[in-house]
């Protein structure tokens, strides 16, 4: 719809046809957006190569599950100099590959040509044209600044970042602490216990993020803290409603079906599970988290865990989440 906005003609292509018949015959797209309506400019179609041809920018929004089976069916029709954007957050399952290494080796293109967009932006909202702003990170400064150009309106600010491993990581680690945050509220506790599972949960994606070789900078920025603070507050986070579930000691199965949409946090925990091993860094919420959807350990004993782990300086702790060494 921002695209659509910014005069591009918009084709989505979907495998549902049901959806994409709503979404050309009446203009919208109940499930995910209630009765928004999509501009005229938005036509939708199963068909990839009618939906590719021609096209000069690309945005994958599959789930990150899907990402390499969709960009294997799109290769073939994507033009040598197309940009190729994704809003995708999570790592790829078993592999644990970040989502712009997926789309390069399946289209087979150079990494400048591919940019992630992220940071606090609830589809919900957008489409409504409330301010929204975002992040694009690509390793070429000119191809951000193409998705810039392309995304930027009035009501959608875009920054651009050229540190695409620290926003690739920031947008999917979040979703673990967002079903955190849906825990501890579902459990009763307050705003104490929020406050401190975002602030450590930021420490969290920090560490890791460093150690994959991000800027520690990216972090304070919209993919890190804004996509953090909107994922664990908002009442539209699937990932936060997961969480709520969770408290109330629905299995992950029926939480699952419940929210009926991508709960990216359930697949990225395992991701963060061998991830934080491979890298050697402590990721004690994943950790926690792990065990609470994977090890039936009551979420009860996973905040007591988190609360009676060793003593610790908060200052060698920071330094150490933001890649800083201290004198
Ligand atoms: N919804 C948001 O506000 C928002 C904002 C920013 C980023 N994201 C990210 O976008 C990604 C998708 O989220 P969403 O909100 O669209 O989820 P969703 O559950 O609303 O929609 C996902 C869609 O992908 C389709 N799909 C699943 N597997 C597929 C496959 N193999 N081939 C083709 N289509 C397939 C599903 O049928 C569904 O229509 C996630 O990584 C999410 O983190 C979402
Ligand atoms: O609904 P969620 O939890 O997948 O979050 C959606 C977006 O990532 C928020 O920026």
């Amino acid at each position: 719809a921002v695209l659509a906005d910014n005069n591009f003609d918009v084709t989505i292509w979907a495998r549902n046809a049901a959806q994409v018949e709503e979404i050309n015959m009446r203009h919208t797209n109940s499930k995910a957006l209630q009765d928004a309506v999509l501009p005229d400019n938005i036509t939708a179609t199963t068909n990839m190569e009618q939906a590719l041809t021609g096209s000069e920018i690309v945005l994958f929004v599959a789930p990150s599950s899907a990402m390499r089976d969709v960009a294997k069916q799109a290769a073939p029709f994507i033009a040598p100099d197309a940009l190729c954007i994704h809003a995708t957050k999570g790592f790829e399952s078993g592999s644990y590959k970040r989502m712009t290494t997926v789309l390069s080796e399946e289209l087979n293109c150079d990494p400048s040509q591919l940019v992630v967009l992220s940071g606090p932006s609830h589809a919900e909202e957008v489409v409504l044209r409330q301010p929204t702003t975002v992040v694009v990170a690509s390793a070429s400064q000119e191809s951000a600044e193409r998705a810039q150009d392309a995304f930027i309106t009035p009501y959608f600010r875009v920054y651009t970042n050229m540190d695409v491993v620290g926003v690739e990581v920031a947008g999917a680690i979040k979703n673990i602490i967002a079903l955190g945050a849906g825990l501890t509220d579902g459990l009763g506790f307050g705003d104490n216990a929020k406050a401190a599972l975002l602030t450590r949960g930021l420490a969290e994606i920090s560490r890791l993020g460093n150690a994959m070789g991000a800027n520690p900078l990216t972090f304070a920025g919209l993919a890190g803290v804004g996509d953090l603070v909107v994922t664990c507050t908002s009442k539209l986070s699937r990932n936060y409603r997961a969480g709520l579930l969770l408290a109330e000691g629905l299995p992950l199965d029926e939480v699952l079906t419940r929210v009926g949409m991508v709960v990216e946090g359930v697949r990225t925990t395992s991701a963060a599970h061998e991830l934080s091993k491979q890298y050697d860094v402590v990721m004690p919420i994943s950790e926690q988290l792990f065990e609470v959807l994977f090890e039936n350990k009551p979420p009860r004993s996973a905040v007591e865990s988190l609360m009676g782990r060793g003593r610790t300086h908060e200052m060698e702790e920071v330094a150490g989440s933001w890649g800083l060494h201290q004198s």
